[in-house]
């Protein structure tokens, strides 16, 4: 790296660093960013104090950073305020740096829960939320004619993610009371992380006594996730000596296996082998559930309101689910075997991930020492971020990318054969790439297409008078639509 240069950026101010940055999470500087790439290039570096958080446009950069022979050393993440001031464990697959602990609790998830034959036991689940999901949808939005404000899909989409992932998480399934518990919980959580703690993140020594009462807060919302968890969690515990013993059963509510089973059975590859406490179980379900629900909501909520504005593609969608499913059969399910075999179904949601990403960053990386990238160079500790909606948008790269058209995905187009691993190299990363890619692609992907396929042979999804489908974006945890989609279901089948 002796030759290489730190990408370029606007100057620091001492101390303060760029003062935006105080107040401000990576994707609220979004459209920053975007003037940055344009004044200094595809590699831009922003200062706070003796920090410096570098981000890249660039997808051929991008892939030798995270693909590339430095993959690893790129493969870190900072620390999270959390865990210097709140003493919650970074013990946690989105958090370990790179080494055997993150392997474990990383190979645990993808083998262990995410595992195909795994993901198979959980199809009555999955089932069952879809009647959970159609009867949302049936209560806010069949409506719609006669003038009433038709239901947020959005809130459906959250909600029934939610009552998924927490079956898959516990083994237990809720009523929605408890879900409900689960979810307001998770957020306030979250949301306090994100926005309060954001200034610890810069200051973390002054601040810890300035901000007392903000500590305070913060953790009483943790208390909230432990009384809720801790029981779920025994529960488990009681169920699998049960099992040992002989005399457990699984009925219609309580499943064979779950995510916290595993936890239970893992010893840490420290010197004292010893499990996972308490406070790292309810940490790693807290992930588990984090990751795997706004994601697909959002990506649910992009994916149908391109279906309402693009009325072609969804009856070119619904003739596929037809023809793969036969017509009216009387359970109505497109079976999740059959998600398989539709290669225009996938499309769909390829471009739906690729024009909307709903992260437009991936999780910070953070570099274990200097290295060079490109010719640029990123110091030891510098964080690094991606610009993955840029990449999915980018008019060298896709013909008319503002455009919705699966097509692309199909054989002769210009997405066909895309590799989302970005192994050979990057056109659309929607999950990331390299090391740190999402834990939860497969199952991801599984989730995206057999909800929209049952969504889509249930109604006809329409614009509903008054409640025009609108791309604009705003930021949450995702990237979510600034105008919640609300739209008119037409029943098709009676
Ligand atoms: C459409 C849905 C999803 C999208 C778009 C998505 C996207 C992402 C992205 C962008 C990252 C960060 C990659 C990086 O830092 O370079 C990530 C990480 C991760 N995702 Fe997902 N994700 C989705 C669903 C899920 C699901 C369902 C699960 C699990 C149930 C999951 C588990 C994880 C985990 C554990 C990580 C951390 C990986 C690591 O640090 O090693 N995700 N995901």
């Amino acid at each position: 790296a002796r030759n290489s240069r730190l990408p370029p950026g606007p100057p620091a101010l001492p101390l303060f660093g760029n003062l935006l940055w105080l107040r401000h999470s990576a994707a609220d500087v979004e459209p920053l960013l975007l003037k940055l790439f344009d004044r200094y290039g595809p590699a831009v570096t922003l200062r706070m104090g003796s920090r410096l958080a570098i981000f890249v446009s660039d997808r051929r950069l991008a892939h030798a950073a995270l693909v590339g022979s430095g993959a690893v050393t790129l493969a870190n993440r900072p620390q999270a305020a959390t865990s210097s001031l709140l003493g919650v464990t970074d013990n946690i697959i989105t958090r370990a740096d790179y080494g055997p602990l993150w392997r474990l609790l990383r190979r645990n998830l993808v083998a262990e829960t995410l595992h195909p034959s795994r993901v198979r036991l959980f199809a009555p689940a999955r089932s069952w939320v879809r009647g959970v999901l159609l009867d949302k949808l049936r209560a806010g939005g069949v409506a719609g004619d006669d003038g009433a404000t038709p239901g947020d899909a959005m809130e459906a989409f959250r909600y029934t993610m939610f009552c998924l992932l927490v079956l898959m998480c516990f083994g237990e399934r809720l009523d929605e009371p408890a879900v409900r518990a689960i979810e307001e919980a998770e957020r306030a959580w979250l949301l306090y992380i994100s926005h309060e703690m954001s200034v610890f993140f810069f200051f973390p020594s002054i601040t810890k006594h300035v901000f007392r009462g903000r500590l305070r807060t913060a953790r009483a919302l943790r208390r909230r996730q432990m009384e809720l968890f801790v029981p779920l969690i025994n529960a488990r515990r009681e169920y699998k000596q049960q099992l040992k013993e002989g005399h457990a059963a699984a009925s219609e509510t309580t499943f064979q296996h779950s995510y916290v089973d595993t936890l239970l059975d893992i010893t840490l590859p420290d010197e004292k082998h010893r499990h996972l406490t308490d406070d790292e179980i309810v940490t790693l379900c807290s992930e588990f559930l984090t990751a795997g629900t706004d994601t697909t909501s959002t990506g649910l909520q992009w994916i149908m309101a391109e279906l309402v504005k693009n009325p072609a593609v969804q009856e070119r969608l619904h003739a596929e689910i037809v023809a793969t499913c036969g017509g009216e059969d009387d359970a109505g399910e497109v079976p999740e075997e059959a998600v398989h075999r539709m290669p225009y179904l996938k499309a769909v949601i390829l471009e739906g991930l690729r024009k909307h990403p709903p992260g437009h960053f991936v999780l910070p990386h953070k570099a274990a020492e200097d290295m060079d990238v490109g010719g640029y160079l990123i110091p030891k500790g510098a964080t690094v971020n991606f610009m993955v909606a840029e990449m999915g948008r980018d008019a060298t790269e896709w013909e008319r990318p503002m455009e919705f058209v699966p097509e692309r995905f199909l054989e002769g187009g210009d997405g066909a054969g895309v590799d989302m691993t970005g192994t050979r190299g990057i056109r659309m990363m929607p999950f990331g790439v390299g090391r740190r890619i999402c834990a939860g692609l497969s199952i991801a992907m599984l989730h995206l297409e057999y909800f929209v396929a049952n969504m889509v042979r249930e109604f006809e999804w329409k614009e509903a008078p008054g409640h025009e489908v609108e791309f604009e974006e705003k930021r949450e945890f995702t990237t979510v639509m600034k105008k919640p989609l609300r739209p008119r279901l037409v029943p098709r089948r009676t």
